[in-house]
């Protein structure tokens, strides 16, 4: 299986329109991949919260009629990253797109913990609440996005959804690359699985991005890392892989669910 991951630079001086058009190109130009994946919010720029309002979209707006006639040129699936989305009540989400070759949208995610603590996109979007999977030919993905990288309990969810690559557009800031790396790596060997990790490029609203998007086997090895310029990352991989590895080193059939409660020990 051919993935492609688009580390697209979000650049303020470009145009949303501009690099939606730019970004349609892009995708287009991967026929002969299976996946094509574009990182976090990469039409306004994670961190320009005081864009999201002016850059919102309903699921089915410019972006998404932009990302799914690109899938369908291409005839890839896409996962189009996320979006600013506004709902019929003027509530934004941070919402993720995935396209199937035909063009039609084969699931959307709404990012589950939102970042910022008490500011940014923390207050001014609303959180999913649902785990979402969708089942390629080859794979089953398993969706989550950026912040949510550090949330183990997530992906051990889509896990046991039957997840077999976990996909994470992020709009991850440079000074935590450190984290970015690290996190990814670990749900690949924690969860056994393929993880593609998307970032952006460039530096918007102050906030210098990190780049260096990566995709990780199911043994935690690194097939592939990009620099932290823009720059698309090609990776063959063998998504039977998963089951293997599972087999041969089965630590998820260890599991111990359903412990008991910590009793309280007095001396
Ligand atoms: O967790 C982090 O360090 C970065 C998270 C982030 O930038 C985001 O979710 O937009």
């Amino acid at each position: 299986m051919r993935a492609s991951l688009i580390q697209i630079c979000v650049d303020p001086a470009e145009s949303v329109a501009a690099r939606r058009d730019r970004a349609a190109g892009l995708v287009r130009e991967r026929t002969g991949s299976d996946l094509v994946v574009l990182p976090e919010l990469w039409t306004t720029g994670a961190f320009a919260f005081d864009h999201f309002g002016e850059h919102a979209e309903e699921l089915r707006g410019p972006t998404f009629l932009a990302l799914s006639r690109a899938a369908r040129d291409a005839g890839v699936w896409l996962h189009g990253g996320s979006i600013p989305e506004h709902d019929a009540g003027g509530r934004l989400y941070n919402t993720s797109l995935v396209f199937a070759p035909d063009g039609t949208l084969a699931a959307s995610y709404r990012k589950i913990h939102r970042f910022g603590f008490d500011q940014g996109e923390a207050v001014l979007m609303g959180a999913g609440d649902r785990l979402v999977t969708v089942d390629l030919p080859e794979t089953t993905l398993g969706l989550a996005t950026c912040y949510d990288l550090r949330f183990p309990e997530q992906f051990r969810g889509l896990v046991d959804a039957g997840a077999e690559t976990l996909v994470v557009p992020a709009g991850w800031p440079a000074r935590r690359a450190a984290h970015w790396n690290l996190l990814a790596r670990a749900r690949a060997v924690e969860n056994q699985a393929y993880v593609l990790a998307c970032g952006t490029a460039g530096t918007h609203a102050g906030t210098e991005q990190a780049g260096r998007s990566l995709v990780v086997d199911p043994w935690g090895e690194v097939l592939a890392e990009a620099g932290t310029e823009e720059e698309i990352l090609t990776v063959d991989f063998d998504p039977a892989t998963v089951a293997a590895t599972r087999d041969r080193f089965p630590a998820l059939k260890d599991r111990r669910l359903g412990l008991a409660e910590p009793k309280e020990i007095r001396p």
